[in-house]
């Protein structure tokens, strides 16, 4: 798992869990699970009429839960240029998010806009930025999308790949293992990845289909995601599982870690570990996977 460069902290977003925020029942339950982050949305799965209800929701929402738990919250806004843009970015300054996830995101511009408003209007670093990947433009634009992590004071953090949109958008096929959107991924997170930014993976929309999740999850985590967006509390342990640090993986980490500090091996940059050559990156690599293993420890004694 090459992780490098990372720019920011190392966060756990295995199980990014969307939660409409008209949906009452959807909110109030949302505090109880145990995702990485959640994304309270207030674009597609809000209909038009019930936007400004689903705002109040909201407000009224973060200014009564325990944020307490060291996961994510995140507003998904609608369009900055449609009709509720504006009111969007006056919620997200009362609620205050850790981040901000803005949606269609075609092209740098579209990072640069939301992230002076939010400079202007006095937010230091927090909320972070993150953008949904989810239109043929923004993969024709993906390397200087991501660029725009880098260049414009880090507030972008994170990608969000959603395919529903761009199925939609190129018509390319709905199909088991993704034959047809594998190569447009894998550009993604590698631009991703030369930027420094942490990279989820699309929904899986049929919720009730929990060994197609995880065999979706399996390839996510093989192809580099950090995690899944998901739409239902049953998709959480799946996505959980699958991007977290296996017994076996952790021993191997730690393995790894051990030979470079054992007294033989001092002042060497690469070892012979039970027949295997291993780098210092690889040291660097295994100990990105041990914080990860803490960072989970840590949240399950929160909780
Ligand atoms: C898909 C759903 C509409 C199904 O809802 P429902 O029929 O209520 O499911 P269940 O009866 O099985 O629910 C059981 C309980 O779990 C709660 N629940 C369900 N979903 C959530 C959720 N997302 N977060 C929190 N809690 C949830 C129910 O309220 C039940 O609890 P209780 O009421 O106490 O009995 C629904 O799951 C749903 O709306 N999911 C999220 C939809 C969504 O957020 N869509 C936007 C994100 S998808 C996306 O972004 C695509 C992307 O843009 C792209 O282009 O690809
Ligand atoms: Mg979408």
């Amino acid at each position: 798992m090459n992780r490098t460069p990372h720019h920011h902290p190392l966060r756990l977003r295995r199980s990014v869990l969307s939660v409409p925020a008209a949906n009452a029942r959807a909110l109030a339950k949302s505090a109880s699970l145990d995702c990485d982050a959640i994304i309270f949305d207030l674009e597609d799965s809000v209909l038009p009429e019930k936007k400004a209800e689903a705002r109040e929701a909201l407000v009224a929402h973060f200014a009564a839960f325990d944020r307490s738990v060291g996961r994510e919250h995140v507003i998904r806004i609608n369009a900055l240029s449609g009709p509720d843009g504006a009111a969007d970015l006056e919620a997200v300054l009362a609620c205050m998010p850790d981040a901000v996830l803005l949606p269609k995101v075609s092209e740098p511009q579209d990072i640069l806009t939301a992230a002076d408003w939010l400079s202007e209007a006095g937010a230091d670093e927090t909320p972070r930025l993150w953008a949904m990947i989810e239109t043929a433009a923004a993969l024709l634009n993906i390397g200087a999308i991501a660029e725009t992590g880098r260049t414009h004071g880090g507030r972008l953090d994170c990608f969000v790949v959603g395919l529903n949109d761009l199925r939609k958008e190129t018509g390319i096929a709905d199909v088991a293992g993704r034959p047809y959107l594998v190569p447009l991924l894998m550009q993604v997170i590698v631009a991703a990845r030369a930027s420094g930014l942490d990279v989820v993976d699309s929904v899986f929309n049929d919720f009730a289909d929990s060994e197609g999740l995880a065999a979706e999850c399996r390839q996510g985590r093989l192809m580099g995601f950090d995690g899944k967006m998901l739409i239902h509390p049953a998709q959480i342990d799946v996505a959980n599982e699958a991007f977290g640090v296996d017994e076996g993986d952790a021993a191997e980490a730690l393995a790894i870690v051990s030979a470079f500090s054992a007294p033989e091996n001092a002042g060497r940059g690469v070892v012979n570990l039970r027949g295997r050559m291993v780098e210092k990156l690889h040291a660097e690599q295994a100990e990105r996977l041990l914080a990860k293993a803490d960072l989970i420890n840590e949240r399950k004694k929160r909780r």
